[in-house]
């Protein structure tokens, strides 16, 4: 069964929603460089409302290592994920596990990166260019992904209710992870696309 991850959740109800609808994890932006980004407080709410076996991230970017340990000690998030030029050591330091993400929009020049980090749990690749943000909206050609990647895979980029089934029967990830394509406006989630996101998923999984 694929794993599906809801991010950038700006409100406490969103979030809600999506564990209700069978999400498996829940992102919250912490870095200055998104639209989506919610303060350390918000960020707290949001995780403290999440139920039992439905994970949380929280996101950066190339921020300060005293953000990263500030988010930790007042939210306590389950997973970080790193979106920018850290690398795996600087990841590690925390002692907490994390993603990686890697920006797939330079094509097969990205490849490298999927090699330079190996204590993160997962690889998500993302559709955007490198040094850009993510929450882009941007796919990448999934006929880059390496074959072996096995339970590291997480494909984001673009994904939404349209695309997701296509997504996971020709990429076959261990998890999808989605902001923009189940927004309403940036940060503030649609239910309808959020459900349809979701079970678009399973229907894939049926198919696998
Ligand atoms: O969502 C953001 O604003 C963001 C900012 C900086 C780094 C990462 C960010 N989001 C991540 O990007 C993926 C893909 O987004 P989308 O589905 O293409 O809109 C998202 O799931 C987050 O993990």
């Amino acid at each position: 069964m694929t794993r599906i991850k809801c991010c950038g959740m700006t409100r406490v109800e969103d979030a809600l929603l999506a564990a209700r609808l069978g999400a498996d994890a829940i992102g919250v932006v912490l870095t200055a460089r998104s639209k989506r980004r919610v303060a350390l407080d918000q960020a707290a709410s949001i995780v403290a409302a999440m139920p039992a076996f439905v994970t949380t991230v929280a996101l950066f970017m190339d921020d300060d290592a005293e953000l990263v340990r500030q988010v930790l000690r007042d939210a306590r998030p389950d997973l970080l994920q790193f979106h920018g030029d850290e690398t795996d050591a600087w990841c590690q330091q925390f002692g907490q596990p994390f993603l990686k993400a890697v920006a797939m929009g330079e094509g097969a020049a990205a490849l490298p990166a999927l090699q330079a980090y190996p204590h993160a749990r997962g690889l998500l690749l993302d559709g955007h260019g490198a040094g850009e943000a993510g929450g882009s909206g941007k796919t990448f050609d999934w006929s880059l992904i390496p074959p072996d990647m096995g339970a590291r895979l997480i494909l984001a980029g673009g994904l939404s209710p349209a695309n997701v089934a296509s997504a996971v029967r020709e990429a076959r990830p261990w998890a999808v992870d989605v902001a923009s394509g189940v927004e309403s406006s940036p940060g503030i989630k649609d239910p309808a696309r959020m459900a349809a996101f979701i079970q678009a998923v399973r229907e894939a999984d049926a198919d696998r």
